[in-house]
């Protein structure tokens, strides 16, 4: 690619570097030279050389000094921040006075004023099709989403003929579905409190429970807990009454049930004939998928019995009633986050709301997702599920959340992992560029369990003697039971510790947040520590326990680099590593 020296310039590029920049040959060497140009010159060439155009690389630079003031929360007033024509580009400017009045008195974020113009085209435009925002971690896909159901509840609130429409913003997890709404409260509040609300927030599990009991669906939804030891022990019962075919284990069977047949609606013996089974590491021949089927018949006749369903049972049974009566629900669209946790059955359920005729009508779908981030099994082909993109696909860059130094060690956790774009193609993180700088993960290599935990204590311990406040600080643990471990050990070096931040409201509150790092997703923090990272530990040997064959097992180990990415990736500023003895396969120390 050929750019002039006048056009580097004009974009912001000192002339002095550019004898320097005239023998960089490619990316790499770019990345090699980083420390030798000035900051904003390396922004504008890595912007120029993987293909933005003038008014992007403009948009970029100019943004980038915006969205750390917003991001260090200085006092500049509201209407000092949109004088210049510039910001007016970058900024989402509130429309009505109550939107105003909200940016000028509250402590907002960078989110709830700032939308880069690529996130505010993705948000604030009108489709025909339905639309897929992919983007790595911190690239705002959730800002987009929320921005996304502002607009469409304005379009409804300004339409009396459309009073009673709504939008349902959906996730994966009850968790995520809070924090969702907490956040959306702060940017449209006037559409959640309406009555009836023009924004309804709630995981799609939920959806479909609460759908199929207000049409008295009998049987009762087994997420987990008690329930979920009904099912294993329904199972168990299963197994004693069959024999299973030569080389097939109870945990393949279980696998190929959860992964094959629920995953893809398989309900009869020919289908599951038929059915590909691309990514099971077993094969199964005719006769071993005939005697399978025996097993499943019976497995979900005894659930039936006992009046319990899979999740995957009550998407398609709320797939079945909608295909009868689709014009009966309210929703003007539906916006997913976290896509790429969602399966096939969740997909069809998507499009059963929102039938594809009734695009034609202006109801639209608006998805945005990850895959990197893919942290359970599900994954799903949306076009398979009859959500046709039609090429309106779109990749958010910019990383507003970590340094580039912590994005490209998480980065490195997920590298050659092959990856997909949600709809049966590949994604990448190559063109990922992280706003800000700062220091390196710290790595710290321990002799014992006991003295990672005091060495946690004591970085904490040197963070407050530095102001950052207890509540801008988590520790992320793969397992429930560390987390209580940690907690403890906090508590007697004297640190105050919360176990988790459902809400805002539990923001303000103090002490340094320890969780999983499953319930990690979707937050961020000033610093984030993970511990525990040996190899005997991560991932933890109970991980392995669904894992059938050699296949699962890789997925397995997959779903963990997802895991530490995710973790990893909600520091935006410190983030610390440890183990004792030997690291995890997973990083490179
Ligand atoms: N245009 C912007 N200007 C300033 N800050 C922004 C902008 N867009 C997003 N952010 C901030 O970047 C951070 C990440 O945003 P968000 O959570 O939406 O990203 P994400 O892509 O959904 O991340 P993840 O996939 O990791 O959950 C948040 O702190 C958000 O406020």
């Amino acid at each position: 690619m050929h750019v002039a020296d006048k056009q580097l310039c004009a974009l912001g590029v000192l002339e002095e570097e550019l004898p320097a920049i005239r023998t960089i040959r490619s990316l790499e060497a770019l990345e090699a030279g980083e420390e030798d140009f000035d900051p904003l010159t390396y922004q504008v060439l890595y912007a120029v050389a993987i293909g933005y155009t003038d008014d992007e690389v403009n948009a970029l630079t100019g943004m980038s000094d915006q969205s750390q003031t917003a991001l260090h929360r200085t006092e500049r007033a509201f209407d000092t921040l949109i004088v210049t024509e510039e910001s007016r580009q970058t900024i989402f400017i509130p429309e009505t006075q109550d939107d105003l009045r909200r940016a000028l008195d509250a402590d907002l974020s960078g989110w709830e004023i700032f939308l880069h113009p690529v996130q505010r085209k993705l948000a604030y435009q009108d489709y025909d099709d339905p639309v897929l925002v992919l983007g790595g971690a911190g690239t705002g896909k959730t800002v987009v989403a929320m921005h996304r159901a502002k607009h469409l509840a304005d379009q409804i609130k300004a339409d009396p003929s459309r009073s009673g429409e709504r939008v349902l913003l959906t996730t994966f997890t009850a968790n995520a579905a809070k924090i969702l709404e907490a956040n959306l409260r702060l940017l449209c509040p006037e559409h959640l409190d309406a009555l009836p609300s023009r924004i309804e927030v709630i995981s799609l599990d939920l959806w479909a429970a609460h759908f199929l009991k207000r049409r008295n669906h009998a049987r009762e939804i087994v997420f987990f807990g008690e329930a979920r030891e009904r099912l294993d022990q329904l199972w168990q019962d299963v197994f004693v009454d069959h024999a299973l075919p030569e080389g097939v284990s109870e945990t393949l069977v279980k696998a190929e049930w959860t992964q094959i047949v629920q995953a893809k609606g398989v309900i009869d013996l020919h289908a599951y004939l038929k059915i590909p089974r691309t990514g099971r590491g077993t094969a199964l021949d005719r006769h071993k998928r005939a005697a399978l089927w025996q097993i499943f018949e019976d497995y979900r006749a005894r659930m039936i019995l006992l009046q319990l369903a899979e999740p995957d049972d009550a998407y398609r049974d709320a797939i079945e009633i909608l295909s009868a009566e689709p014009a009966k629900l309210p929703y003007a669209a539906v916006i997913v986050d976290e896509a790429q946790e969602m399966g096939e059955q969740a997909f069809r359920l998507i499009r059963a709301i929102i039938p594809q005729a009734a695009e034609r009508n202006g109801k639209s779908i608006f998805i945005v997702g990850d895959a990197h981030q893919r942290i359970h099994r599900r994954r799903a082909i949306m076009s398979a599920c009859g959500i046709n993109i039609r090429g309106h696909s779109r990749r958010l860059r910019l990383n507003y959340r970590t340094t580039q130094e912590i994005g490209a060690w998480a980065i490195s956790v997920v590298k050659g992992v092959p990856v997909d774009n949600l709809d049966g193609g590949t994604d990448t993180l190559q063109d990922h560029i992280c706003l800000t700088h700062g220091a390196e993960p710290e790595l710290v290599e321990c002799l014992t369990e006991a003295e990672e935990l005091s060495g946690v204590a004591a970085w904490i311990h040197s963070l407050s003697a530095d102001e950052v406040q207890l509540s801008d600080i988590a520790v992320l643990c793969a397992r429930r039971a560390d987390v209580d471990r940690v907690r403890d050990a906090l508590r007697m070096s004297g640190i105050h510790t919360m176990a988790l931040p459902p809400d805002r409201d539990e923001t303000r509150q103090t002490g340094v947040r320890v969780t999983t790092m499953q319930r990690a997703k979707g937050l961020e923090f000033l610093a984030v520590a993970i511990p525990f990272l040996s190899a005997t530990s991560f991932p933890p040997g109970d991980a392995f326990r669904s894992a059938a064959d050699a296949a699962d097992w890789e997925d397995i180990i997959t779903q963990y680099r997802a895991l530490l990415h995710v973790a990893a990736t909600r520091a935006k500023k410190i983030l610390r590593l440890s183990w004792s003895g030997a690291p995890t396969g997973l990083i490179q120390p």
